[in-house]
């Protein structure tokens, strides 16, 4: 056989002599020697060079100095149909909504509140590894078994965004997708400006330009009041110290969509929520990784002030932030541009969406020892200066008149609710079995 490959000329149709054709066979086969030994320089060259990468797959999950992004399909007649079918509105004057962070903690249960009372919702989410990504995909089956659809994909994807504005007129955009958590950002500060910055504009970008164009409602932060230290923080207090870069994106956030509420007349609600905690919850949230290493008796850091002054958050319940979240889409004004020229003056609004009642962190790790019936193994620590702030607490008047908004959730009851999922999630996690 080996016979049969040699007297088949190089270049068909070209006969060659057998001189030539051995002179040739010793080059080729020297030259196919270094070219085999350059080749395995090279691969064994990417091979070091990729196990040291971060992103390798070799590399441990809980490295999250950066996030990998998925490859995304959209696109063509079955995803328009999907699009379309979960955009469908069920009720009289429902809303279109176009959920941005769908597959989120919030994102998922705004979606399932919105598709419940029979608004069309799209959920879009570019499902990053900040924190596991099974948990995001499995709140996305969740929806899915509910009619909610969400499209995977990035908020900085201008082509994508456009055309889900082409197949769906979006009465309303619940943007919720974000580069979340306070002191992650010292790690990875490029995917805050990536995502709560570059992403926030090239989403207002689309909505400006989109006809008719959407209402928007979305999520900036307490963090934004930093080193205010007059409690409770109200709308009218300073916002200009943020302690976080995190805080920072959020504020820029809140001037950037005043910049598009003034030029392009989109109508914009800003809520600050402030520590929102339940079930589904962000695994990079204390009380989710406290309960886990209560469980798997792994030790605790508890954060404590100057002269071992408590810590404390104005931790929300996510039922109650929901609520808010609807009631700040059910009482947008339209916005008032076309053809992204402004018609009018347009709706610009911000609320606090707080408890009203900050918790000292060791009093919330107490709750969770009786809850888990495990005790803690605590240690305390100086707060770090990582962008913490010392206290939080929500003035909420404003939103209590203007969305009636009125949290009903105390911790110990949100608490017992987490406990309760993260207890059946585990094991059926253990188990794969579906959810
Ligand atoms: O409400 C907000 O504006 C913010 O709420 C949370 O941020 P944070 O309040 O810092 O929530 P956690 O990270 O869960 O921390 C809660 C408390 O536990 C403390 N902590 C955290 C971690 C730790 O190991 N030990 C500890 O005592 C923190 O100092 C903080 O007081 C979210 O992570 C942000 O995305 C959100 O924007």
């Amino acid at each position: 056989m080996s016979q049969h490959m040699d007297n088949i000329p190089s270049t068909p149709g070209k006969f060659k002599s057998d001189k030539y054709h051995y002179i040739h066979r010793f080059r080729s086969h020297s030259s196919l020697a270094k070219l085999i030994l350059w080749s395995l320089f090279f691969f064994s060259v990417i091979c070091f060079f990729f196990l040291l990468s971060p992103t390798s797959p070799t590399s441990p999950p809980a490295d999250r100095s950066r996030r990998v992004l998925a490859n995304y399909t959209w696109g063509g007649p079955e995803w328009e149909k999907k699009v379309r079918q979960s955009a469908r509105v069920r009720s009289d004057h429902g809303h279109t909504v176009l959920v941005t962070g769908g597959a989120g903690f919030v994102g998922s249960h705004v979606s399932a509140a919105l598709k419940r009372r029979g608004d069309g919702v799209i959920g879009l989410d570019n499902f990053n590894n900040y924190y596991d990504p099974e948990l995001k995909r499995h709140r996305r089956d969740l929806l899915e078994r509910a009619g909610v659809f969400v499209v995977e994909g990035d908020i900085n994807d201008s082509e994508l965004l456009r055309k889900l504005f082409d197949v769906v007129a979006f009465t309303h955009v619940m943007h919720l997708a974000a580069q979340a958590g306070v002191r992650y950002a010292m790690q990875n500060p490029k995917s805050y400006v990536n995502s709560n910055i570059a992403g926030l504009v090239n989403l207002l970008e689309v909505c400006k330009s989109a006809d008719p164009q959407p209402a928007i409602v979305w999520a900036s932060s307490s963090s934004v009041y930093g080193l205010n230290s007059k409690v409770p923080f109200s709308e009218k207090d300073r916002t200009d110290r943020p302690a976080s870069l995190y805080a920072a994106t959020k504020k820029a956030g809140e001037a950037i969509a005043h910049t598009y509420n003034h030029i392009y007349g989109l109508s914009i609600t800003g809520l600050r929520f402030f520590t929102v905690y339940g079930p589904w919850g962000r695994p990079d949230m204390a009380y989710f990784f406290f309960t886990r290493d209560i469980l798997t008796g792994k030790p605790i850091t508890i954060f404590e002030g100057p002269d071992h002054g408590s810590v404390a958050r104005d931790f929300t319940y996510i039922d109650d932030i929901v609520k808010g979240c609807l009631a700040s889409l059910d009482t947008a004004k339209k916005s008032t541009g076309t053809g992204g020229k402004k018609k009018g003056a347009a709706q610009f609004r911000i609320f606090n969406l707080g408890n009203t009642s900050p918790v000292d962190v060791s009093k919330l790790v107490s709750i969770l020892e009786k809850l888990l019936k495990v005790k803690a193994k605590r240690r305390v620590l100086p707060m770090p200066r990582n962008g913490d702030v010392q206290y939080t607490h929500a003035n909420i008047s404003l939103a209590q008149r203007e969305l009636g908004y009125k949290p009903t959730t105390d911790l110990e009851s949100g608490l017992k609710k987490f406990v309760r999922w993260y207890i059946t999630y585990q094991s059926k996690s253990k188990k794969k079995s579906s959810w």
